[in-house]
């Protein structure tokens, strides 16, 4: 199919959910590229109030003063995905929300009602100022942020692949925790009561552990090119 001209294209939604490490981040900010949309890794969001509360003092077992703080800190989230950012009351935060201790512990902020409504409002009002359309990637995209998005896709790939992957990145970090870890969170992702981790009824289901990224960036950028010749 003949690509289309970004400025002329109609904008276009795009929802990519999926469990940790199956390509999220990575196909959603290329296709973004690719495309001329905006790029948004909600993600980053929930690390990034998650990074607040713990350099606040705020006990994260503790749901109810989870919920209590959730108001206070203000996020802004960058939308271009050659150069993803996000500032927590004007400190740049996108290295700092990416250490152990914010993964382990933003699965208990993420479950917390508060803080679901509070960043939800957020990635919305985000997604209705992208004028070109944006390919927003998450957990709830599909099922609860954006459930009238055009397209929704969700990636899946086997726990070796996804732990095999991770290790990579964390530079050889041993492949058994790295899966038991990426499993953990998952499974508190998706077991939560408020808006977990899962697939839409309407949504493509793309399997990635056999896939090469590149393959994985093809197969999106047709699913959206195909959806929009239809607007
Ligand atoms: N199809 C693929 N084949 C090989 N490696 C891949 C593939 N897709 C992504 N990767 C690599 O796997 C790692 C995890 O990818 P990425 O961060 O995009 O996943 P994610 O779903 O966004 O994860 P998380 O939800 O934990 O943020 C990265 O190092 C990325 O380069
Ligand atoms: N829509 C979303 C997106 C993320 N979360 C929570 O944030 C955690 C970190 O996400 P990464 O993609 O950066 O790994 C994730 O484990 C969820 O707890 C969410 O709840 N909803």
């Amino acid at each position: 199919m003949e690509s289309t001209d970004a400025r002329t294209a109609p904008a276009v939604i795009v929802a990519i959910d999926g469990p940790s490490g199956t390509g999220k981040s990575s196909t959603s900010k290329a296709v973004a590229a690719q495309l001329g949309l905006s790029y948004l890794d909600t993600g980053a969001q929930y690390r990034a109030i998650t990074w607040w509360m713990v350099n606040n003092g705020i006990d994260i077992a503790d749901p109810f003063s989870v919920a209590d703080a959730a108001g206070k800190p203000d996020i802004v989230s960058g939308t271009d995905p050659a150069a993803p950012a996000i500032t927590v009351d004007g400190t740049d935060v996108a290295a700092a929300i990416r250490t152990q201790e914010v993964t382990s512990k933003v699965s208990a902020v993420s479950a917390v009602p508060e803080v679901r409504a509070r960043i939800t409002e957020l990635q919305r009002s985000i997604a209705s100022a992208a004028g070109q359309g944006i390919v927003v990637e998450g957990r709830d995209i599909g099922t609860t942020v954006l459930p009238d998005a055009d397209l929704k896709i969700f990636l899946t790939a086997s726990p070796e692949a996804r732990a095999a992957r991770r290790s990579g990145e964390l530079k050889g970090a041993d492949v058994a925790a790295t899966r038991a870890a990426l499993i953990k969170r998952d499974t508190a992702d998706s077991t939560r009561k408020t808006s977990p981790l899962a697939k839409a009824d309407d949504a493509v289901e793309v399997d990635t552990s056999d896939l090469t990224l590149q393959q994985v960036i093809e197969c999106v950028v047709t699913l959206v090119e195909e959806k929009r010749a239809t607007k």
